[in-house]
């Protein structure tokens, strides 16, 4: 009996394997059908063979080649540019996958490719965070007629212009916020490790709740407490990868983690239905002007049969949780000051000086007299390298002359761009200076009587958003004719005001670029902004033991519970 049992086994075993072998083997030679022209409908169609890749094994595909990068997949991905280039196939399980490693190569893909490759992963992490379907999240959903109606919806909340009266409403209430901040972290005992980021993460999250939903909660709330972590497990979750993404049929041994997943998201949507939705609900008025974000979100429910009540909670719960980003960036940032004080140093240099050594807050419009701390955040950007959520191929097309069939997963590596010495000095060492243009001080009183309106971003695919440059080029103008006579005044001009943030940089691509760039990326600057420079402006940041301060590559999550910080009020 047991013998039979055993061979029965094995039988299963065998037949699974070379089943799965079978359908691998297909799915790799299977070529793309392109139809390359609209003129002669029988010449128009192409069909293109796959890239080249490593030889797959049944059941894991390349998984073995991954798993010796636990700590970084993309460094994995970069390693097999060695053998196979910068494009090249890849089975994961049974899915097939196409890596692209070139600045290139991106462009071709999010650009040329964009709207045949719209799609995201089907892994049912992400069906799970979001009630059971996917398409409910704005970041993980496939491209659609919806899609384009929610982006549409949230543009002009969510990315801020600096001339709108949307950017006036972030600096005030990031700047009313900061006061709040400011009494929490004056509680720590000075010099005294703490755990400073769950503090952060609450101020983030009211950042953006009140400019999304008018809306603040107190720090010792309990359940606004709650889903600060949990928003924050949430986001560590996205960022990392799982066997199961691949193989599915492992869902039985990752049953207590996806129990984990579904507690924290439905905990947050009530949150957010019973301290948000519910009350405004009650006392919408369409006659009245739309205030905000949760205005604009029930209106369209009103006003559009196909938005359903369903899209605007996953949408606001979205972008709600855009402030576990910004909270996970900002400490980061700290971090590397806690590692490097030189860095800290010229952020409180350039926060004294707008600030006339501290007698104010400082708000979003400092931001382009402070390009050293603006750089900090696009170095952390850079050297924390978020990777871009993959993206799917919904129908076949052709890449590089490499058919790409419909369903095939696209793995962008950003953190090839982001570390290489071709586009960077020292990739591996964490200067913000690389990010600033040293010869701006001397092209200033060209370009200062430039009147060009346009998005910095027009001109280039870098993805950053950046507004013209007047305001900056009048803080400076006036910096310099004011204290022209002061040796003093003169030095911190040379040192710092006459340099300037270094913008679309092609090579840079943070947010990402084409249809499905980050609709959140000025929430980030401007939030992350002034999180960062009013802390620094107060507080010298240090670490009682540097080596707890363990930081990952290619992920700007850092765990719910990371290292403590010590905080020095600054005299
Ligand atoms: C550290 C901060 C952040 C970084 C580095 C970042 C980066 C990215 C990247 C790389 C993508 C993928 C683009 C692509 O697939 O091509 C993305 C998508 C997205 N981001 Fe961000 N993001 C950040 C914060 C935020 C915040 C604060 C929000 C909202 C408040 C936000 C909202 C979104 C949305 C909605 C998408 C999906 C867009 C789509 O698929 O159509 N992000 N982000």
């Amino acid at each position: 009996m047991f013998f039979s049992v055993c061979y029965l086994i094995i039988a299963i075993g065998i037949t699974a394997i070379v089943i799965s072998y079978i359908l691998i083997i297909f799915k790799c030679n299977e070529k793309a059908t392109v139809r390359i022209g609209l003129s002669i409908p029988e010449k128009a169609i192409r069909k293109f063979g796959q890239a080249p890749g490593p030889q797959p094994w049944p059941i894991i595909g390349n998984l073995d080649l991954l798993g010796r990068f636990k700590s970084n997949p993309f460094e994995g991905l970069g390693a097999l540019t060695k053998q196979y280039g910068d494009i090249y196939s890849l089975t994961l399980g049974h899915s097939r996958c196409l890596v692209v490693n070139s600045l290139d190569l991106i462009r071709e893909v999010l650009n040329k490719n964009g709207k045949f490759i719209g799609g995201r992963p089907d892994f049912i992490r992400y069906h799970k965070l979001f009630g059971g379907d996917r398409n409910n999240s704005l970041a993980l959903c496939d491209w659609s007629n919806l899609q384009q109606k929610r982006r549409n919806l949230a543009r002009r909340h969510c990315s801020p212009r600096e001339s709108s009266p949307y950017f006036n409403k972030m600096s005030h209430i990031g700047c009313n916020e900061i006061n709040h901040l400011m009494r929490e972290l004056n509680k720590a005992q000075p010099g005294k490790p703490f755990d400073i980021k769950k503090i952060i993460l609450g101020a983030s999250a009211n950042m953006f709740c009140q400019y999304m939903c008018s809306i603040r909660f107190d720090y010792n709330d309990k359940e606004f407490r709650r889903i600060v972590r949990y928003f924050d497990e949430i986001f560590w979750e996205i960022n990392q990868g799982y066997s199961l993404d691949f193989l599915p049929w492992m869902l039985p041994f990752y049953k207590n983690h996806t129990q984990k997943i579904v507690q924290w998201s439905t905990t947050i949507r009530k949150f957010i239905l019973d301290r948000v939705i519910h009350q405004r609900e009650e006392m919408l008025d369409l006659d009245e002007p739309e205030n905000d974000f949760t205005d604009a979100l029930l209106r369209s429910l009103k006003e559009d049969q196909n938005v359903s009540r369903n899209t605007i909670i996953f949408m606001l719960e979205d972008f709600i949780g855009g402030h576990s980003a910004v909270g996970n960036l900002v400490m980061l940032a700290l971090a590397y000051i806690a590692k490097n004080p030189m860095i800290g140093r010229r952020i409180e240099h350039e926060a004294d000086i707008v600030t006339n050594k501290g007698r104010r807050r400082i708000n979003l419009y400092d931001m382009d007299a402070m390009p050293y701390t603006m750089a900090t955040i696009f170095e952390v950007l850079r050297y924390s390298s978020s990777p871009i959520v993959p993206h799917v191929a919904m129908e076949d097309t052709a890449i590089a002359g490499f058919g790409v069939t419909r369903g095939t997963i696209i793995f962008i590596n950003n953190y090839m761009l982001n570390m290489s010495e071709k586009y960077w000095n020292s990739p591996d060492h964490f200067e913000p200076e690389r990010f600033l243009d040293e010869n701006y001080r001397r092209n200033i009183w060209k370009v200062v009587k430039c009147n060009d309106n346009r998005r910095g971003s027009e001109g280039s695919d870098s993805g950053i958003e950046f507004e013209k440059d007047t305001h900056v080029h009048k803080i400076i103008i006036d910096k310099l004719t004011s204290t022209k006579n002061s040796k003093k005044s003169k030095n911190i001009f040379n040192d710092k005001c006459g340099y300037q943030l270094k913008k679309n940089i092609p090579h840079f691509l943070p947010f990402s670029i084409g249809k499905r760039t980050c609709i959140g990326q000025n929430l980030v600057r401007g939030f992350g902004f002034v999180l960062l420079a009013n802390i620094v402006q107060s507080y010298n940041i240090t670490s009682a033991d540097i080596s707890k301060i363990n930081i990952n590559h290619a992920s700007v999550a850092l765990p719910a519970k990371c290292f403590p910080l010590v905080l020095w009020p600054r005299a």
